[in-house]
């Protein structure tokens, strides 16, 4: 009997299907001991339930569930089913996961106790982010925000295990349901991206180690608003047209945002008059993105203070939000501050 060894078969006869989502979480486990099994379990938990609202994405056009579900959620804004179907498929998925004790979610006023007394996460989520966009087949997202309870496991949830800051979260992530659908996340040792394979029904590492461009020459704001902008804003979008930059915005903040981690931009979602402290939330939104962010080299902040710091002081409360390539963060803020102290010199 002969033995040979074994020479991949480099041809493209068979592509390689890479690295599922699983074998990646495992190995990870397995390089950081101290990273928790349970973790890798709720980061499975979330990739099963993005399966499940993947197929429910990419049929709403052809169902019952596009349009609006005839009701508004505590921001005022109008349901969407599909905001209702996801916030249904992620909440019980997390639930039948058994490792979150707690939800926070864009859909429901209050917290969710899940009633899993040996859960030890409490989970901020938007199920579905860019809701205007779902009927009419543009990109939208899931945004996720993971942190270790406070208070012991098994007693009753507490506030401080839900208004932590964004630098206590043990892992952030999202899912873009869009060309492909893609999930992003960060435990804290970089940021990896997986692309869904639908006809395997598995995601595989398809961006390993994500890291932001310094700069770039994309800008992503509403300037629908321009005229209640602040001056300093003005300011900079004023300098982004001189320069010649490419005005990039579709109004679902995960496709925007993750265009321009890849590419190179800056994302800005200001104060406005019909949104003073801006309309993104910071517990389900800025936190889990202003992590991946960071964890990517580029930079969060509400065009002053880092995003990550801000102490909560209510469940869905908003923030202004400047996050993409640090220099053009970094710029922008600059533009804030020259037109603040020229207001405070007058
Ligand atoms: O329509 P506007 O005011 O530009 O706001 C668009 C922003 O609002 C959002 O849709 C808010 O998220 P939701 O869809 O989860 O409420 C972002 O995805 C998007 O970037
Ligand atoms: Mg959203
Ligand atoms: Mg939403």
């Amino acid at each position: 009997m002969k033995i040979k060894p074994y020479t991949p078969d480099n041809s493209t006869l068979a592509y390689s299907v890479g690295v599922t989502l699983d074998r990646f979480i495992k190995k990870k486990q397995d390089d950081f001991p101290f990273a928790s099994g349970e973790l890798s379990q709720l980061l499975r938990d979330i990739a099963l339930a993005t399966k499940i609202v993947n197929r429910e994405t990419n049929r709403a056009g052809l169902s019952n569930i596009g349009g609006a579900f005839g009701q508004t959620n505590v921001q005022g804004e109008e349901q969407q089913k599909l905001d209702v179907i996801a916030n249904i498929r992620f909440t019980r998925a997390l639930t039948k996961g058994g490792e979150v004790c707690a939800v926070v979610s864009e859909e429901d006023d209050e917290v969710i106790d899940l009633q899993n007394s040996s859960g030890k996460y409490v989970i901020a989520i938007d199920p579905l982010d860019g809701s205007s966009n779902i009927d009419v087949n543009i990109s939208i997202g899931t945004i996720f925000s993971i942190y270790r309870r406070v208070t012991p496991t098994g007693s009753p949830i507490q506030p401080e295990d839900i208004m932590q800051p964004g630098n206590q979260q043990v892992a952030a992530g999202y899912v873009l349901y869009g060309s492909s659908t893609m999930l992003v996340y960060t435990t804290g040792n970089g940021v990896n991206g997986f692309t869904y394979e639908q006809s395997l029904g598995e995601f595989f590492l398809s961006h390993p180690d994500i890291c932001a461009p310094k700069t770039g020459k994309i800008y992503s704001i509403n300037e629908g608003s321009y005229h209640s902008f602040e001056d300093g804003l003005k300011s900079y979008l004023d300098h982004c047209k001189r320069k010649e930059y490419n005005a990039r915005y579709i109004g679902s903040l995960v496709a925007d945002f993750h265009r321009n981690l890849l590419k190179g931009g800056i994302y800005i979602y200001p104060k406005t008059k019909k949104s003073p402290t801006g309309k993104l939330r910071l517990l389900y939104e800025a936190n889990a993105l202003a992590f991946i962010a960071e964890q990517a080299g580029a930079r969060a902040t509400d065009g002053k203070d880092r995003i990550l710091d801000i102490i909560p002081n209510s469940l869905h409360q908003r923030t202004p939000l400047y996050i993409g390539s640090t220099k053009m963060v970094v710029e922008a803020e600059s533009f804030l501050e020259v037109k603040q102290e020229s207001i405070h010199e007058k």
